[in-house]
Parts: structure tokens; sequence; C-alpha cells
């Protein structure tokens, strides 16, 4: 019989959640959040009852009784690193993911509300791929300064299924291809994705490509110029550069079609900044293509931003060469997240334990 999966995905101003009746969609709901609903919470972690209350109401609306659930999953966040795969959420994960201490980000919430559900109706609770998947090989790891080691974190769920997605459509396991896979949404990641292991990856955070929210990679001594300049204290910095920075920081909006409509009506700073963005992509898919000798099965775009022609033709010219592009617009995470709980309900994959 088939299994019902509850999947949620907390991210900044959302709260996706779907009803999964084995890998038929029941019911997949966007809940937005008004930025004052959050702005108030100090942390992550204290947005948590606000969030849970908000998805009981709506699975109500729905009618959709609880007690018909299998199994609950959520998206995993910035947790210790591991590698690849579906995890059973436990008290010891829910602590590291509620302090925040690897770092905070909306996805911290998936575990969290997924185990709080989970007890209350007595279920198994799941995360599958959490942004802290970590399969880098140790000369990725390596930064050029003693004191700051390189993280893994990237869009590790939607890269692993659009990947595996591929893979399949090519007719070959995922464990005998290499793909460079470039997840071009609010943040960006590029990861150079060897025989199913991410063995490098710009930190979708800190590294790599500016993005719609994000600054990526910044020159280190006009940075540390910047911090010491009295301008920001440490809080209001983080915010500028994760969130605030990236097109938004010249342009003050995140919308990327919007980006494209100014650039189109000759607003010479937003056709720069689209300039400028495609290029910092190419440059590191490049740099991921060395990563993987040239050998090179396939280079995967994937995230919001692949909705538009116009830009994935512009990053096309620019990495065709290296071989053939494969385009999956936008993320399918909930989707990801039930096919993750369903391998291990199913038996086909084994549970792992953080
Ligand atoms: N048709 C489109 N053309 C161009 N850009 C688009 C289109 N549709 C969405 N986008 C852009 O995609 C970006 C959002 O992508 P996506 O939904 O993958 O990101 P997210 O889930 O908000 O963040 P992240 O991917 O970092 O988790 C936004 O900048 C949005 O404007
Ligand atoms: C840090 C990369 C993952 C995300 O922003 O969703």
């Amino acid at each position: 019989m088939c299994k019902i999966i509850l999947a949620i995905n907390p991210g900044s101003t959302s709260t996706k959640w779907a009803v999964y009746r084995g890998k038929e969609v029941l019911f997949n709901e966007t809940i937005e959040h008004e930025d004052e609903a959050l702005l108030k919470y100090k942390s992550v972690y204290a947005q948590m009852p606000f969030r849970l209350k908000t998805l009981l109401y709506a699975l109500h609306d729905k009618g959709f009784a609880l007690e018909k659930v299998d199994a609950i999953v959520g998206r995993g966040g910035l947790l210790k690193p591991m590698p690849s795969g579906t995890y059973l959420i436990c008290e010891k994960m829910v602590k590291d993911a509620a302090s925040g201490k690897h770092g905070e980000h909306a996805s911290n919430l998936g575990s969290i509300i997924a185990y709080e559900l989970a007890t209350m109706y007595n279920l198994p609770s799941f995360i599958v791929d959490p942004v802290a998947v970590d399969e880098l090989v140790n000369e990725a790891r390596v930064t050029g300064l003693k004191d700051i080691e390189r993280k893994s974190h990237a869009h590790a769920l939607n890269i692993k299924a659009v990947s595996r997605k591929v893979a399949a459509s090519l007719d070959k396991p995922l464990e005998e291809l290499n793909f460079i896979v470039a997840h071009l949404g609010g943040g960006i990641s590029v990861v150079a994705h060897q025989k199913g292991k991410m063995i490098d990856v710009n930190n979708a955070d800190n590294e790599g490509p500016f993005s719609p929210e994000r600054c990526g990679g910044l020159p280190a001594k006009q940075l540390v110029q910047l911090c010491f300049s009295g301008k920001y204290n440490e809080k209001q910095l983080l915010k500028k550069i994760t969130t605030e920075g990236g097109i938004y920081s010249y342009l003050g909006t995140k919308n990327m079609i919007e980006v494209e409509e100014r650039a189109a009506s000759l607003d010479r700073e937003a056709a720069l900044l689209l300039k400028a963005m495609i290029h910092q992509i190419g440059k590191e898919i490049g740099a991921m293509a060395t990563v993987l000798e040239g050998k090179v099965d396939g280079i995967i775009l994937t995230g919001g931003i692949c909705h538009s022609e116009t830009i994935v033709s512009k990053i096309k010219s620019k990495i065709g060469f290296l071989g053939e592009v494969f385009v999956v617009p936008g993320e399918e995470e909930l989707g990801a997240l039930v096919e993750g709980a369903l391998r291990v309900l199913s038996g086909q994959e084994e549970v792992k334990k953080y």
C-alpha cells in the first residue's frame, strides 16, 4: 500500500508543504510569510511556533488529518557536515538545528517542525540531502588561510534530485557519471558532481558567483576594511552579504524577471549586472570542469533563474564547449524530500543516523 508522506520545506520568506500518496501529489501549497511576521523574531528558531501553527492551519483548511500520515520529512539545513542520504531525525539533530551552531538558515526549521509533529503523532521523521551535505575531496577544503576551512553548503537536495533525473534520462547510474550542476536561485551553488559525489562546491552563502540576493566571493582585503570601517556591526554586515547582497544591493530587487525587463529597456546598470552575473556563473562552471579534469558528461542548469530562456542561452554560449547542457528549470525540493523518504521506507536505501 502507498505510504502517505507530509513534506515540509521552510524557506526565508515562505513555508512550502505537500502531502504525497506514494509519488502522487495530494496537496501542494506555499505559505508566504509577510516580512513583518518573521522580522519580529530574534532568531530562526524563534519562528518555530509561528510557522508550526501556520502549517497546522493550512492542513486544517484542506481538511487533512495528520492521523492519515505514515511519515514526515523536512528539509535539512545547516547541520554538522554529513554524506548525502536520508537521515532519521533525532533529538541531537533538532538541538543542533535549533542552536544554529552550524549557521542560521530557514531550512534549519525543517527537521525541528517535522520532529515536533512526528512526536505528537508517534511517526518516523526524516531529512534528505541537507544543505550541509559534505562530500568534498580534501584539497577542496583548503582556503589558503589556516584559520579558515572551506565548508560545503549548497542546494544539495535539488542538486542531487536533478542529477538523478538527468542520469535516468541517459539511462545510466549516477555513480557512473560526472556532472557540473549549477543551481541558479536566490542563492547560487555550482558543484562538481563526480560519480554521485559533490567533490567541490562554491559555498552558496559565501563564495562563487554573486546571485540575486548574495554577494558571492568578495576581494578579501577590501572586505576586511569594510568590516573595520565602523559603518556596520557584524550582524548588519552578515545580513548585507547574504540576503541584501548581489543584484539586490545594486538594484533593490531580487526579481530576475524585473532585472531582465530593466536591462531590455536600456537600464545600463541592470544590463551590466546581468552580464556580470552570467560572466561569473560561466567562470565557476569552467572552474568545476577543471576539477573534473574535463571528464564532463553534462552540465545541468537548474533553479528559478533557469525559467529565463535568455539567461540560459547566454550561459550556454559561454560553457557549451564543455559538454551537453541539460536545463531543469525551478526546483522540486518537496518531491525530492518525499522520494528520499520513500527510498528508505521501501527498503531501497538504508536510513542514516545523525
Ligand atoms: N521566468 C523567470 N525568469 C527569470 N528569473 C526568474 C524567473 N522565474 C523565477 N526567477 C528568479 O529565480 C529566483 C528564485 O529562484 P528559486 O525559486 O530557485 O530560489 P529560492 O528558492 O527563492 O532560493 P534558493 O534557490 O536560493 O533556495 C528569483 O531571483 C526569481 O526572480
Ligand atoms: C546555503 C545554500 C542553500 C540555500 O540557500 O538554500
